[in-house]
């Protein structure tokens, strides 16, 4: 691999306003037959996503993917989401009780709109058959599969029948798989990102390593179709993670999917548990992102998300915040 860079090495290259106002430009998104608002998912882990974060996403239009570490609650989910005419989007790992789990749903004929298989190492025969049982036995859903970082990897899921893929091995801020293995595309997800993108015929998830509003408008730049995000959708007030409060200032939890504390083990631990600052309402982040990306539109030229897919960039190594903070 030449050209190995990550988020932070990247500054995308302005091109002609056409715009007359940044409202204008509009973030919209097509995946798998529905158009959503952002071009953004939150990352399907425990301390990011409940059933009440999910319902206000689908009501408002925006993409989720619901965890599935609470395999039970899966069935009546799509069920309760379908009874209020909402789409359903769930996640589903590859051992046996989930075939039978989809075999089940398959037999009800309750058919989620949206299934993701997600395990860490996605190029896997158990995915490839997974993917193909969902295909057998629920042939609407649209199947996303990972989590992969190769373009063998895309190419081998896309040929078994997933229709998206979602990229990012170790990139993530509670992942210590780069560490314990000395594997993934933490370090260089951007490149690996683009490396994938250019093998694939499908939609591309890129998953982790995004530590600002504008490293969204670099995801789709770099082959992204949606762009899944954990940490900073951490610490909302609606996040599902236990609040604690530290020398007078409050904090929520954001752990990995595997870690000790979501394993209840401490067996091939791969994720840690850290605090993020409480922040605002959710609304309030997907709000920001929106007009933060409309911006990244306009700088484009464009009106429309596909511009940012064009811009020419420059690689300055560890440039971009060059000593400063947000705030
Ligand atoms: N995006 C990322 O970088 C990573 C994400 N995660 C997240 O953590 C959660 C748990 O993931 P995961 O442990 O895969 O899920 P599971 O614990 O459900 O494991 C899935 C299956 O794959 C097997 N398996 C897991 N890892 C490997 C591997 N490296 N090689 C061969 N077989 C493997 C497991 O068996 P056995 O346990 O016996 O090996 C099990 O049968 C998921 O939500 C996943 O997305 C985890 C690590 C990295
Ligand atoms: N290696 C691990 N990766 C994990 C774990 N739990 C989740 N994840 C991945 O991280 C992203 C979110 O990344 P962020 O940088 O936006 O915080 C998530 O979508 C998963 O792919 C884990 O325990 N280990």
């Amino acid at each position: 691999m030449e050209n190995v860079f990550d988020y932070e090495d990247i500054q995308l290259i302005p091109a002609k306003c056409i715009v007359g106002s940044r409202a204008e430009c509009d973030t919209s998104v097509e995946l798998g037959g529905r158009t959503f608002k952002l071009p953004v998912v939150p990352a399907n882990m425990q301390t990011i996503i409940d059933e009440n974060i999910a319902r206000y996403l689908a009501e408002n239009d925006y993409f989720y993917i619901m965890h599935r570490f609470q395999p039970e609650t899966r069935l009546a989910f799509v069920k309760d989401m379908h009874e209020r005419g909402l789409y359903a989007s769930i996640s589903v790992g590859v051992k046996e009780e989930e075939y039978t789990f989809v075999q089940q749903l398959a037999d009800q004929h309750v058919v989620p709109e949206y299934v993701t298989i997600d395990i860490a190492h996605g190029h896997s025969e158990a995915v490839i058959n997974m993917i193909r049982h969902i295909k057998t036995h629920l042939p609407d859903s649209f199947v996303i599969a990972g989590n992969v970082g190769t373009p063998e990897a895309v190419r081998e899921l896309e040929h078994a029948g997933a229709d998206a893929t979602k990229v990012g091995i170790g990139p993530g801020k509670v992942c210590i798989t780069k560490i314990k293995t000395g594997f993934g595309t933490g370090g260089w997800q951007l490149a690996a990102l683009r490396w994938c993108a250019k093998a694939a015929s499908k939609p591309i998830i890129a998953d982790g390593g995004i530590r600002t509003h504008g490293d969204i408008a670099k995801s789709v730049r770099f082959g992204a179709t949606m762009v899944m995000i954990g940490s900073l959708f951490a610490g909302h007030e609606e996040s599902p993670g236990d609040t604690i409060e530290k020398d007078g200032k409050l904090y929520k939890e954001y752990f990995g999917s595997a870690s000790e504390y979501q394993k209840g083990e401490r067996k091939n631990v791969e994720g840690k548990k850290m605090y993020v600052e409480h922040k605002g309402s959710l609304a309030e982040t997907l709000l920001e992102m929106e007009q933060d990306l409309q911006s990244s539109i306009s700088y484009a030229g464009g009106k429309r998300l596909d511009a940012i897919r064009n811009v020419d960039y420059v690689v300055v190594k560890n440039s971009i915040f060059n000593g400063d903070k947000i705030y």
